[in-house]
């Protein structure tokens, strides 16, 4: 057998102690309660084993009736006792085997939910989510493996206990015997050495199993990324069109063909199927040989009848314990790597929820100000967004504008700290932003992104982001983001569900509804700062004129930013600042900037204002 380096050895015990305590936190009382199932499976039949072969011995020799109807009723109340507390025990575990994918994925999206908003767009992260998850669902490695191995690691360790025990007997027969080679010690040795021979061989076959696996992964490195993201495509409402109009399923059948890997899934199956083969055979000889060995032991009188059954029984039970051991063993050093996988995950740093040195938001007038802020994407080596000076004072409505990929809603994200300046402070109220508290920070924004997202769940939810909400002020909200009139025609009023995914009566709205109901959302948060990015490119022109020209009563005595494209409804803000490739090249009134001869703001202004002109 291979020897594990020392290191190697420490890290798989250290990530199965961590592993374990996941398992246990993700389905509590399963460790204790397999602890009981495995414990009962072990021990029963090699109870019942015990008390057979008393019986056989009372009725080879003595035929005491009262100790052979001991026995039965031990044997008979034993099994009874044991077999009623595993079906309770069994149970429990069925119905948490049954919530575990459940509760894995609600482990691992909930971690994700906790990740600085950085490592979420980092597409690597998500690869390796990907990973953790087809691995785990494909193939049961990683965490659900130590769930799915605890039975299997426990049940021999009891099943090996309580063999040896049951075969100590036959190291010091008390009867007088024929002595023989096969009575002397020299046979019992030689069986423990072929007891122990069988051991390297088993570990071996698995090591080779596990190896091709590795291969099969190696060889197809994408194959559980593509499959998991193709499963996900195929099913999710928004990419049905793009699907149906590009004519995509052909394209993805394709894709799916090729990652699934199925040759190499078949070579795998195929030395599996011949390693059971060959293992089973040699676990055979072995059988054949233990019952060769016993049994004459027992013609030369070495062992009573009953005793030949329990050590047959107790031996085999010994020999399948340690195959089984061996080959957990090298589940569990597979399998590391895997954890390692899913702890490289788990260890993402999550440190801007958790830095700052707690301050708290002041009560006063909030000011921001940028300071010299430069900022990469992670990996890229241009500047999103280049020595950003820029302050946003209290009550301002400030438009910012910009073209396409000029850093608008990269400065918003630096604003709302989804993601910390590569260079450069942002101060709140003078105090740089990362010292406050962090989700204190995050209250001080009520914000409507351009990529917005809306759950199926009630509408009410939906604009409080909570499963209770405050009915009158939902409902204020919504009429102020211009939803009133279709909240009258909703079937349940704010109870109404959108989308039918949990109820039939639910209800689609269309994308500039949506939208409203999302603004509804900021307003409900009764933030103090209002951060509203391409807030009206999904509305109608009569919606978008409506919050426009009611855009101070929306905001009220509010901070508001607002991006937009349309340079027609920043007219309403004093001050409007223009990006221009990671810059603000502009700031100023709009009178004042459509003035400026050949700036930025009056090339767009210029560019858009034509197409209103009729010729
Ligand atoms: N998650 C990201 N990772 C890497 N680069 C990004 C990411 N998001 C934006 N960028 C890049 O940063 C630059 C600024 O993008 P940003 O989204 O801030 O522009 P924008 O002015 O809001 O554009 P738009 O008007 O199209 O919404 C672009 O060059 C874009 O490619």
């Amino acid at each position: 057998m291979r020897r594990l380096p020392k290191m190697k050895m420490l890290s798989i015990w250290r990530n199965l102690r961590r592993g374990y305590a996941i398992v246990n936190r993700m389905t509590p009382t399963y460790i204790p309660l397999t602890y009981v199932t495995s414990f009962i499976k072990a021990v029963q039949p090699l109870t019942v084993l015990f008390l057979s072969a008393q019986i056989i011995n009372e009725l080879a020799g003595a035929r005491d009736i009262g100790r052979i109807t001991l026995y039965a009723a031990l044997a008979v109340g034993l099994s009874f006792i044991l077999s009623a507390i595993n079906a309770v025990a069994s149970r429990r575990i069925t119905t948490l085997n049954s919530t575990l994918w459940a509760r894995f994925y609600f482990f691992l999206g909930n971690r994700y939910m906790q990740l600085n908003y950085d490592q979420v767009e980092d597409a690597k992260n998500n690869e390796k989510l990907a990973d953790i998850e087809a691995k785990a669902n494909g193939n049961g490695l990683g965490i659900l493996r130590l769930h799915y191995s605890l039975p299997e690691l426990l049940q021999p360790l009891f099943e090996l206990a309580a063999s040896i025990v049951l075969v100590i007997g036959m190291f010091s027969s008390a009867s007088s015997y024929e002595q023989t080679f096969i009575t002397s010690p020299y046979a019992t040795g030689l069986l423990v050495v072929l007891i122990f021979l069988i051991l390297p061989f088993t570990y071996v076959i698995k090591n080779r199993e596990d190896r091709i696996l590795q291969q099969v992964f190696e060889e197809n490195p994408k194959s559980n990324t593509y499959v998991h993201f193709f499963n996900e495509y195929m099913q999710v409402k928004n990419a049905a069109k793009d699907i149906r109009l590009f004519n995509q399923a052909r394209a993805i059948e394709e894709h799916y063909r090729k990652s699934v890997g199925a040759e190499f899934w078949y070579r795998f199956f195929d030395f599996i199927g011949r390693n059971n083969a060959l293992s089973a055979a040699i676990h055979a000889v072995l059988g054949g040989c233990v019952y060769l060995f016993i049994g004459l032991r027992a013609l030369y009188g070495m062992y009573p009848l009953g005793s030949v059954v329990q050590y047959i029984g107790a031996v085999t039970g010994v020999v399948g314990a340690l195959a089984k051991l061996v080959g957990v063993l090298g589940n569990f050093i597979t399998n590391n790597q895997y954890l390692d996988l899913m702890y490289g995950y788990l260890d993402l740093p999550d440190n801007m929820r958790k830095s700052g040195g707690g301050r708290q938001i002041p009560q006063t007038a909030l000011e921001f100000e940028f300071r010299d802020v430069s900022f990469k994407y992670p990996g890229f080596d241009d500047y999103a967004i280049e020595r950003l000076n820029m302050k946003i004072n209290v009550g301002q409505r400030l438009a910012v504008v910009g073209m396409n990929g000029s850093g608008k809603s990269t400065m918003i994200k630096l604003l709302c700290r989804l993601y910390d300046p590569t260079e450069g402070v942002i101060t709140l109220n003078g105090v740089d932003i990362r010292e406050y508290d962090y989700m204190a920070y995050m209250g001080v924004f009520g914000v409507v992104f351009q990529d917005f997202k809306l759950y199926s769940f009630s509408l009410g939810q939906n604009v409080a982001s909570s499963e209770s909400f405050d009915a009158k002020l939902a409902e204020e909200c919504l009429v102020t983001a211009g939803f009133g009139e279709k909240l009258k025609d909703m079937p349940k009023g704010l109870d109404t569900f959108l989308h039918k995914d949990f109820s039939d009566d639910g209800v689609e709205i269309s994308g500039g509804e949506a939208q409203k109901v999302a603004l509804a959302r900021a307003l409900y948060k009764n933030a103090p700062f209002v951060v509203l990015d391409e807030p009206t490119a999904a509305l109608d022109p009569i919606a978008e004129f409506e919050i426009y020209s009611r855009f101070n009563e929306i905001i009220g005595d509010k901070t508001a930013i607002f991006v937009s494209h349309r340079l027609s409804s920043c007219r309403f803000c004093h001050d409007i600042a223009v990006f221009h490739e990671g810059r603000l090249i502009q700031r100023g009134s709009h009178d004042e900037l459509v003035t400026e001869a050949g700036g930025k703001y009056a090339e767009l202004w210029n560019a858009q204002a034509q197409y209103y002109v009729s010729a």
